[in-house]
């Protein structure tokens, strides 16, 4: 197996990051729980034939503060993003998202990230453009390249285009 790139897969617990990175391995079909302290996943780049190793992390609170242990090592960031959550989620969720992307290492290394807009199936769920603007995910204020998707966990043609995009973006550097 030839792995081309790592990448690290964050955003709250509950998000769906468990269940869309299991789909893209091909694992979906185990009961799913909330991730523990992190799991491990290689998905397939369709666009280069090559694997990107993800590291997916406990979204819970106690875990969040571990998620930086990995920025260095890492060459792309995967977020993920409950659209159906509530408005007390996403005030949080604004918070983190500032956290990790005011994070000097985050800076430093000005990795891709793609934002998943997940659980994109539900009735209830907010826009992505709308809460771009709420979350305040402004590119222009920051050196890393940015990519948004809409996705469910269970559709796997958007994932892949989603890695697809990543891949893209990882090896076409921001101007
Ligand atoms: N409707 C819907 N439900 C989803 C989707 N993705 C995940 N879920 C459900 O959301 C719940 C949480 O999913 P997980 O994949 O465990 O979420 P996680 O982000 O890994 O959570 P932590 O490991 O706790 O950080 C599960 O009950 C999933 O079945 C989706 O796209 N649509
Ligand atoms: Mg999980």
């Amino acid at each position: 197996m030839q792995v081309a790139f790592s990448a690290i897969c964050v955003g709250l617990d509950n998000a769906g990051k468990t269940s869309l990175l299991r789909t893209l391995s091909n694992s979906q079909r185990m009961e799913i729980f909330p991730t523990p302290t992190m799991e491990i996943h290689y998905v397939i780049c369709p666009k280069i034939g090559k694997y990107c190793l993800v590291y997916d992390m406990s979204g819970n609170g106690r875990h969040r503060s571990s998620w930086r242990i990995l920025y260095q090592d890492v060459q792309a960031m995967i977020y993920v993003i409950d659209t159906s959550d509530s408005e007390y989620r996403f005030h949080l969720q604004r918070h983190l998202i500032e956290e990790v992307l005011n994070d000097d290492l985050i800076k430093k290394s000005a990795i891709p990230i793609l934002f998943l807009f997940n659980k994109n199936d539900k009735k209830n769920r907010f826009n992505k453009d709308d809460l771009i603007k709420v979350l305040g995910l402004d590119s222009k204020k920051f050196k890393n390249k940015f990519i948004f998707k809409e996705t469910t966990s269970f559709e796997i043609s958007k994932l892949k285009e989603a890695i697809d995009n990543l891949t893209d973006a990882l090896f076409s550097k921001k101007q």
